[in-house]
């Protein structure tokens, strides 16, 4: 089997993207949780010369890294700039360097105004002063993508060039991710035909979505690494990311394998995300919040019957396990698997009334959680318990500045209708005002409100629900009522009209 050595350059490419800037420590922690937990081959870690900041956060990864071990998996972009970056290197402690080339003549000629043999010699000048202070050298040939593109004759003279330098590895760069799978295929093996005896790199960019799909095809056509980001960071569209491509690896290229552990990968994005303050999309394959969620009820129906809706992808490779969405696609499986995780089993009549009502909630554009499940049940068992002969049909309330609340409502009782209005210290007690008229017009009182507590079920993690719990006192006995709803005013008039209810039987 092909062993693929896996680059993160998570802490220097990964850190181009706009608006992200590691500190010295964050730093240091994701380099020994990529190196030691996640099991990279080598991370690189920082371009050199950047700043003082980032002189201070390689400092300490290569103390660290030479304490344990690793400090020749640890490298730093450098430039062909006489002794600058050596010397930034040696006082940073890191021992090997990506040297930044120009692989196109277009970038060549246009930045650096240098003709093909003038930049080898300064090239090789570079890494024969590294050599001779201890630093080995790889080569990232930069824009060779668009150089194999528009200027072959000069990439194959760069890589010619380079089988005579003392290097360990050749990094070929889709600098602006602009490779078709087709390409990434016909020109890495090209080259690694040529060159049987080089190690190629190949780092992909993301810039027409097809990052991953170019890894695949660069290892199919003979690349020895993959340059990949956590969370695919990376300049604009970004780089080809980590999870993914592990993933690819293993389940459509049984001829190679990495060292990379699988169930780390989240547990690194969810750190990543964290550190960098760039939010995973919902749907990015592997870390994505809801990669393996079924929101569908047939889907769920199918797990159910010999995991008909089950990949390859099975969430606890990666360190995760599957959910059941609730909501207005829910259906009797999506919410049978969830009560099933609770402990909880319902009759069959009473699963529908609490599949009906998730399925209102969806309507509603509430977004139910498995949290909210032991409160939807209680509430619609209890409601169930309860005939209900007293109904609120209309209320109004209002709530203005200098004025008064005042409630206006219409309840149906047995089969007659009445309308009342009041006002009162809050909206809520302006309703109960409005409600003691009616009842006074009946010749009949109404139980004493002693308690009203009102919680958002688990301690707010989600917020699609709100409980209002009334204790009333009736004829010297207490007793509660629970209105559950998304609006804290419709909850405690839900458990008023339960109140109500109870008192009439
Ligand atoms: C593929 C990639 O992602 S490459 C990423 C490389 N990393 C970075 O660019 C890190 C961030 N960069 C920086 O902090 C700065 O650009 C530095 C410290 C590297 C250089 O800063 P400055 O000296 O201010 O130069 P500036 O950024 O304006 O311009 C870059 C210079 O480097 C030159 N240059 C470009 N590529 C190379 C190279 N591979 N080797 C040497 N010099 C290069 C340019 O021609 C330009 O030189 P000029 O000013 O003589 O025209």
């Amino acid at each position: 089997m092909r062993y693929i050595e896996i680059m993160d350059t998570t802490l220097r490419d990964g850190e181009q993207t706009s608006g992200v800037s590691f500190s010295a420590s964050e730093k240091l922690a994701l380099a020994q949780l990529l190196l030691t937990d996640v099991k990279v081959d080598r991370i690189e870690i920082a371009s050199a010369r950047v700043s003082e900041g980032e002189f201070r956060a390689v400092k300490k990864i290569t103390n660290w890294a030479k304490e344990n071990g690793f400090l020749d998996k640890v490298e730093v972009l450098t430039f062909v700039d006489g002794e600058a970056s050596i010397n930034w290197m040696l006082e940073s402690g890191a021992t090997v360097m990506n040297l930044l080339t120009k692989g196109s003549m277009n970038h060549l000629v246009h930045q650096l105004k240098k003709t093909p043999e003038a930049h080898f010699e300064d090239i090789q000048k570079v890494i024969a002063l590294a050599q001779s202070k201890g630093i080995s050298a790889n080569v990232y040939l930069e824009d060779w993508s668009n150089g194999m593109r528009n200027s072959p004759e000069y990439v194959f003279q760069f890589l010619d060039f380079l089988t005579t330098q003392p290097i360990r590895r050749v990094l070929l760069p889709d600098t602006l991710g602009v490779l078709t799978p087709a390409e990434s295929y016909s020109f890495v093996k090209s080259i690694v035909e040529r060159y049987p005896n080089q190690h190629f790199d190949f780092h992909a960019h993301n810039d027409y979505d097809l990052s991953i799909a170019n890894v695949m095809e660069a290892v199919r056509a003979g690349a020895h690494g993959l340059h990949l980001t956590v969370n695919g960071m990376g300049e604009r569209a970004g780089n080809a990311p980590l999870a993914s491509a592990i993933a690819v690896l293993k389940d459509f290229m049984p001829e190679v394998t990495t060292g990379v552990v699988e169930e780390s990968l989240y547990s690194i994005s969810k750190i990543v995300e964290t550190f960098s303050g760039l939010r995973i999309p919902a749907n990015k394959p592997i870390v994505g919040d809801n990669v393996f969620t079924q929101t569908a009820g047939i889907h769920a129906d199918g797990d159910k019957k010999n995991n008909l809706y089950f990949n390859e992808l099975m969430p606890e490779r990666f360190g995760r396990k599957r959910s059941y969405a609730l909501g207005k696609t829910s259906g009797k499986a999506n919410i049978e698997n969830n009560l099933r995780e609770l402990g909880i089993k319902l009759a069959d009549e009473d699963l529908k009334k609490v599949t009906q009502r998730i399925i209102e909630l969806g309507d509603r554009k509430e977004v139910v959680t498995q949290d909210d499940l032991p409160y939807i049940i209680s509430d619609v068992l209890d409601t169930n318990a309860i005939e209900y002969k007293i109904e609120v049909l209309n209320y109004v309330l209002t709530h203005s500045k200098d004025l008064k609340p005042s409630a206006t409502l219409k309840v149906k009782i047995e089969d007659e209708v009445f309308e009342e209005n009041a006002q009162g210290d809050g909206q809520y007690d302006a309703f109960m005002n409005a409600l003691k008229k009616i009842y006074e017009v009946k010749g009949k009182t109404l139980p004493q409100l002693t308690d009203y507590a009102v919680r958002i079920p688990t301690g707010g993690r989600t917020d699609a629900l709100c409980e209002t719990i009334i204790t009333w006192n009736w004829n010297n006995k207490e007793f509660k009522t629970r209105g559950l709803d998304s609006d804290q005013t419709v909850s405690a008039i839900k458990a008023t009209q339960k109140m109500l209810n109870l008192i009439s039987l």
